[in-house]
């Protein structure tokens, strides 16, 4: 793998245009799966997971995915690697064209995924140098006779004692299981590893010992991360640029600082102020948080704004159509999809210090509200 240099992550294009900077680029991308039921498993529906998303991947950056269960983290992310049927869009990882790549046969050695539960990666019946020479040789990253430093070297780039090298997985701690298997998707030298929700199983403080790790890879190896998570703690220490989903799509997009410090999305701003689940015995996933934002439903995708039954600032043009994507005033790379969110008076109800505001009774929907600030301007 060749080394990086220090070089900061580039800030992301416009959402789903390529540059030679951009490690991965998505634009318009739709996974939409057959909903089965009954004993025959009919096909009774179409659950829309992933509904129109488009953005980027600087090289060298780690860009987050937040948001609640259901929103379609994974499944974006799945498709990057091939795991998801894409209905349509387009992905390109590195310029080329995902189908082309997966064609050819070459996408395990530009992209990799590295699951929550590492035994989805780890074969149990295999030990962990076993594991990686096998990668080695798979992939032919390294000549058969410098395979053994070779393994030496990754174990010790994710932080893992040589002699660990000759024990099952089951013989690790879950956090060296996690090193193990990031070791292992290094092994095919990717450009690009996708990281879903790979701390959320861990201890506080081994979480963050992942976290350190993946900022040192970023700095010092040319990957980026596509990293997915549910915890807002974690993504505030991870990463570089940040994608709000709900309902199938991106609800807001930026700098990770600014996202955190001025959320100008009415769903981003109830994230941040959730409470996570505090008890690993409580119902939900430690530091899952939980808004009180209606569940979307993948199976009925609302026309308009997908959060429009939460909103507390919902009206009329919220359920006629959908809002297009505009560029927040700020730092460059900040995008949303809210048709108030530039309102002077929305803003202010959004400043992180402010307690969330009350969702209004979906029964009476306001039928007036703020209008659209003359600051936003669509986005290219
Ligand atoms: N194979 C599938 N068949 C039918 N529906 C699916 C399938 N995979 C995902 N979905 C649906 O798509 C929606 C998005 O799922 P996804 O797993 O991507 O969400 P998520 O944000 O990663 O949530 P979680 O954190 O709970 O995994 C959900 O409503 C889910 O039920």
């Amino acid at each position: 793998m060749n080394a990086a240099g220090a070089s900061p992550p580039a800030t992301p294009g416009p959402p789903g245009t390529h540059t030679d900077s951009d490690a991965v680029t998505v634009a318009d991308l739709r996974v939409h799966f057959p909903i089965r039921t009954g004993v025959l498993r009919r096909v009774t529906g179409t659950a829309h997971a992933v509904d129109g998303v488009s953005f980027t991947v600087p090289a060298r950056s780690i860009v987050t995915i937040v948001g609640e269960s259901g929103s379609g983290k994974t499944t974006t992310g799945r498709a990057l690697v091939g795991l998801s049927p894409i209905a349509s869009g387009r992905v390109s990882v590195h310029g080329r064209a995902l189908e082309e790549i997966r064609r050819e046969g070459s996408l395990p050695r530009l992209a990799q995924i590295v699951h929550q539960d590492p035994y989805a990666s780890l074969n149990p019946r295999m030990t962990i140098r076993a594991m990686i020479r096998e990668v080695i040789s798979v992939h032919r990253t390294t000549p058969r006779e410098k395979a053994g430093e070779r393994v030496a070297e990754l174990l010790a780039q994710v932080g893992l004692r040589t002699e660990l090298a000759d024990r099952y997985p089951h013989e690790l701690s879950g956090g060296q299981r996690q090193r193990a298997a990031i070791a292992r998707a290094l092994a095919v030298e990717p450009r690009f590893i996708v990281c879903d929700e790979i701390v959320s199983a861990l201890d506080v403080s081994i979480q963050g010992q992942i976290v350190n790790l993946l900022k040192d890879l970023r700095r010092d190896q040319d990957v980026s991360f596509l990293f997915i998570s549910h915890d807002m703690s974690v993504v505030r220490h991870i990463s570089d640029h940040v994608i709000v989903m709900y309902g199938g799509l991106i609800m807001e997009s930026g700098p990770c600082d600014e996202v955190f410090s001025a959320p100008r999305h009415p769903y981003t701003h109830a994230l941040l102020a959730a409470v996570p689940v505090p008890d690993p015995r409580a119902p939900g996933r430690p530091g899952e948080v939980r808004t009180r934002a209606e569940p979307p439903d993948p199976a009925d995708p609302l026309p308009g704004c997908r959060f429009q039954r939460s909103c507390p600032f919902a009206t009329e043009v919220c359920r006629e159509g959908p809002p297009p994507p505009t560029t927040a005033a700020g730092a460059a790379g900040h995008t949303l999809a809210c048709h108030h969110a530039g309102t002077p008076g929305v803003r202010a109800a959004l400043s992180p210090k402010n307690p969330p505001p009350t969702n209004p009774s979906t029964e009476a929907p306001a039928t007036e509200g703020p209008s659209p600030s003359p600051e936003r301007t669509t986005a290219p």
